[in-house]
């Protein structure tokens, strides 16, 4: 579990994050929602830091990150996997070498040790034959695939996607978003992810927070997202056509089912 409290972040006079509070359970997939430049990027630095917040603080499991010993700081470290926009794979690296890459790193694993795992977490991610080519042979979702498949090799507890399916057609996004559901679910990894893709709010999201100009407006389950009446989330989920029209169904729907039930109250 990861918690955060009053994160403020400023640059150059631009609030960008304003007193955010938090709590990222386990097993969950947590997501981050909001429009382009309301801070999500921003936050999610802030919680691995790679940005320091102005105040506020950070935990994991319970453990202080922000303004501790170093060392601490680097143990957390080594329990994060990041999974990147553009998957960021080491192009002269092959699909093996990138998935065993953290490993040589962050662990005392020997060779064959290292094999083992590669092999398991790339037969995980459905990509058990592809360990000798390159990134450029790859497809966007395979490469997304990979990306998970480094992001989990070392066994990670904490789970942080940055728009994982951003360049993904609609079916491989879901795919996707499904596997990161899976594996947060099947390791019990605590997962944040960024997006501003209601497709994958909706299916996925645990725990939705919105984000508006550095403040967090609203926080659920994403079955509840719709019912909302905070306008600026509203507006969010309405600037898509399909979301539209998808409301006007439901009112349609509840509209008839009203009527239907009126008429056989006075039977
Ligand atoms: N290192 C930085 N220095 C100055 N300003 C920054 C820095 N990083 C982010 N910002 C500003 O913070 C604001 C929020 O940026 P952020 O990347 O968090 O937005 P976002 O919600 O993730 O947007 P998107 O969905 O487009 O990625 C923007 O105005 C951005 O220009």
């Amino acid at each position: 579990m990861i918690e955060i409290h009053n994160i403020h972040k400023t640059f150059n006079g631009n609030k960008v994050l304003d007193g955010i509070d938090g709590v990222f359970e386990s097993g969950k997939m947590n997501m981050l929602l909001g429009a382009s430049g309301t801070g999500k990027s921003v936050l999610l630095k802030c919680i691995v830091g790679l940005v320091k917040p102005d105040i506020g603080s950070i935990t994991y499991d319970g453990r202080i990150f922000t303004n501790n010993k170093l060392d601490i700081k680097q143990e957390i470290r080594r329990k994060i996997g990041m999974l990147f926009q553009g998957s960021a794979l080491f192009d002269s690296m092959n699909v093996y070498e990138n998935v065993e890459f953290p490993l040589r790193m962050l662990t005392d694993m020997n060779r064959a040790e290292r094999a083992e795992r590669v092999e398991f977490c790339l037969k995980r991610v459905g990509l058990e034959n592809a360990g000798k080519k390159m990134p450029s042979e790859l497809s966007g979702g395979m490469k997304k695939r990979v990306g998970i498949a480094r992001a989990i090799a070392p066994h990670c507890t904490y789970l942080f996607c940055d728009e994982p399916n951003s360049g993904l057609d609609p079916l491989t996004a879901i795919k996707i978003d499904e596997l990161i559901k899976e594996i947060t679910m099947e390791y019990d990894i605590t997962t944040i992810v960024v997006t501003h893709d209601m497709n994958s709010v909706l299916e996925y999201g645990d725990n939705v927070m919105f984000l508006y100009k550095g403040k967090k407006l609203w926080e659920g389950h994403s079955s509840t997202i719709m019912d909302t009446n905070v306008r600026e989330l509203n507006d969010f989920i309405f600037s898509n056509r399909l979301m539209r029209d998808a409301k006007k169904i439901e009112q349609i729907e509840e509209e008839e089912q009203r009527q239907e039930d009126e008429q056989n109250a006075k039977k």
